[in-house]
């Protein structure tokens, strides 16, 4: 499976940059599904230090430069979660779309996929390598990438609304909902491109909360979590 975990929850309790506490907590989660005999590969976004059409919205910096330094965001907190996930006794690698040889290998899926057979988790950071991308996008091309039966999306909102619940008390929780439907209502917990190719390559997706202890397990174990999309 392949998890992708937002950057901006693992901010926890701050506006800006990593909690220990929250990446602790994860990092439990994730070697619990390890544990349990699941390979894992989890991309992560960069929220929490820098989004690329924000930063570059003022005009001082150019937008591929922003989303350079998004995606080097991602990276700090791939490294972050890498050490935390091995103290938790699971082995993982950084893999990066960029290059980075002196602290994480290079994107290579064979290679990715091997880790994972021998029960290590692979972050996957710097999104796809490219500007104007999203992880949430990185996160369907790995998971298609590796074969994932599943990808979860881990991150604040409990699952898919009809519209966004942080901005609309009203909001009503989908238990599933279809690709067209995220699509066509522009629903907004994950980037068009990512429902798109979702839809188009037929890749089940779970949007959960992470901050419920035991939620990713239980959505690995097919237990009813989150919203699951699908379907057409
Ligand atoms: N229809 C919707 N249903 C659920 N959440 C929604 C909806 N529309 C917008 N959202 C918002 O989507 C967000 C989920 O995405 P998240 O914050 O994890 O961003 P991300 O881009 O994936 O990660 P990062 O923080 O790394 O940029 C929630 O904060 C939620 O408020
Ligand atoms: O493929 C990619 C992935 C990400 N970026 C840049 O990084 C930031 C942080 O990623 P989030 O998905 O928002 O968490 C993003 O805003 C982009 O600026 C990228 O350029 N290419």
């Amino acid at each position: 499976m392949l998890i992708k975990l937002s950057g901006e929850a693992l901010a926890g309790s701050f506006q800006f940059g990593l909690d220990p506490t929250t990446l602790s907590y994860i990092a439990k989660e994730i070697a619990a599904v390890q544990k349990a005999g699941v390979e894992v590969g989890v991309v992560v976004g960069g929220g929490n230090f820098v989004r690329g059409e924000t930063f570059s919205s003022e005009g001082a910096i150019e937008r591929t430069v922003a989303d350079q330094m998004g995606m080097l965001g991602t990276l700090m907190n791939a490294l972050a979660l890498q050490s935390a996930v091995e103290t938790q006794g699971v082995q993982t690698r950084v893999q990066s779309a960029v290059n980075v040889a002196q602290v994480a290998e290079m994107f290579i899926r064979r290679r990715a996929m091997r880790h994972m057979e021998k029960g290590r988790v692979v972050v996957f950071a710097a999104g796809t390598g490219n500007p104007y991308f999203t992880t949430d996008t990185a996160a369907v091309l790995r998971a298609l990438e590796i074969d994932a039966d599943l990808l979860i999306k881990a991150t604040k909102v409990d699952g898919v609304y009809d519209k966004d619940p942080k901005k609309h008390a009203d909001a009503v929780k989908y238990d599933s909902v279809a690709y067209s439907t995220a699509i066509e209502q522009r629903l907004g917990v994950m980037d068009q491109t990512a429902f798109t190719m979702c839809r188009e390559h037929r890749l089940p997706l779970i949007v959960l909360d992470f901050n419920k202890p035991g939620s990713l397990l239980r959505a690995v174990l097919g237990e009813d979590e989150g919203t699951l999309v699908g379907g057409e």
